[in-house]
């Protein structure tokens, strides 16, 4: 289906920065709004339920799962995550555009489902890096930490499959990145319009 509004796919593995991106792109894009998962993870420290996730249980997911009310839902780092249906179709169908900062298995299914969706992929500059930041950002446990780093090769194995690939090493360069990429696809949409209104346009219907 042809929404009017902009889906766009934010992936990254743990740490390399994508939940700063988003948030510092939606104070400067008011259009864009984020869309709020549901976890089976335990909140974090300043996490509060329906801002950064609805904190669900494993029977309250099963039966979003059951009532189809996931557009995609996966396994991550040992929890279960998904992205409400309802939420998403609604703004986009008004013409408003949505970020969804999910895994990449979220994000492939995303684009099956909506082959419009832009997927981009944050990369950390380096492995020190990304350790001293999930380190830095002192929210999970070591052990948590490590599963975390674990699978972030494999998830960044996936950058490929993408349409974008930004490098967050300099935060505003990398804003910068997301910012252009959200811009364009904006002037790629109103192209796409108004190509098919002159195609309607010289075929002479009365
Ligand atoms: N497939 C999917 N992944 C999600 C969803 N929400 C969050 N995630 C991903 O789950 C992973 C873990 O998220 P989180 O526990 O918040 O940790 P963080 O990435 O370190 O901030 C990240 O890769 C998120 O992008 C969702 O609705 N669907
Ligand atoms: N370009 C950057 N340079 C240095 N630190 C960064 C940069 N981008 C993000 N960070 C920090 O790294 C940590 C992880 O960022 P976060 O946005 O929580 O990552 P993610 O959502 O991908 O798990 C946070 O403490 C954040 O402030």
């Amino acid at each position: 289906m042809d929404y009017p509004g902009n889906l766009f796919v934010v992936s990254a593995p743990s740490g390399a920065g994508k939940s700063s991106l988003v948030k510092a792109l939606m104070e400067v894009d008011s259009h864009v709004q984020p869309s709020v998962s549901h976890t089976t993870r335990a909140p974090r420290g300043q996490e509060r339920h329906g801002r950064e996730y609805f904190f669900a249980s494993e029977q309250e997911f099963d039966a979003l799962v059951a009532a189809n009310g996931f557009v995609e839902w996966a396994n991550v780092h040992g929890r279960r995550y998904g992205t409400s249906r309802r939420a998403i179709e609604e703004r986009i169908a008004q013409g408003g555009d949505v970020v969804l900062e999910i895994d990449y298995q979220g994000a492939l299914q995303i684009k099956q489902a909506f082959a419009e969706a832009v997927l981009v992929f944050i990369l950390p500059p380096s492995w020190d890096e990304l350790r001293s930041r999930l380190e830095r950002r002192g929210e999970d446990a070591s052990d948590v930490i490590e599963m975390r780093l674990a699978n972030a090769a494999q998830e960044m194995a996936q950058a490929d499959k993408f349409d974008f690939v930004i490098i967050n090493e300099v935060f505003e360069r990398a804003l910068f990145d997301l910012k252009t990429i959200v811009h364009a696809q904006r002037l790629k949409y109103i192209a796409q319009r108004r190509a098919r209104a002159d195609t309607f346009a010289s075929l002479n219907i009365p």
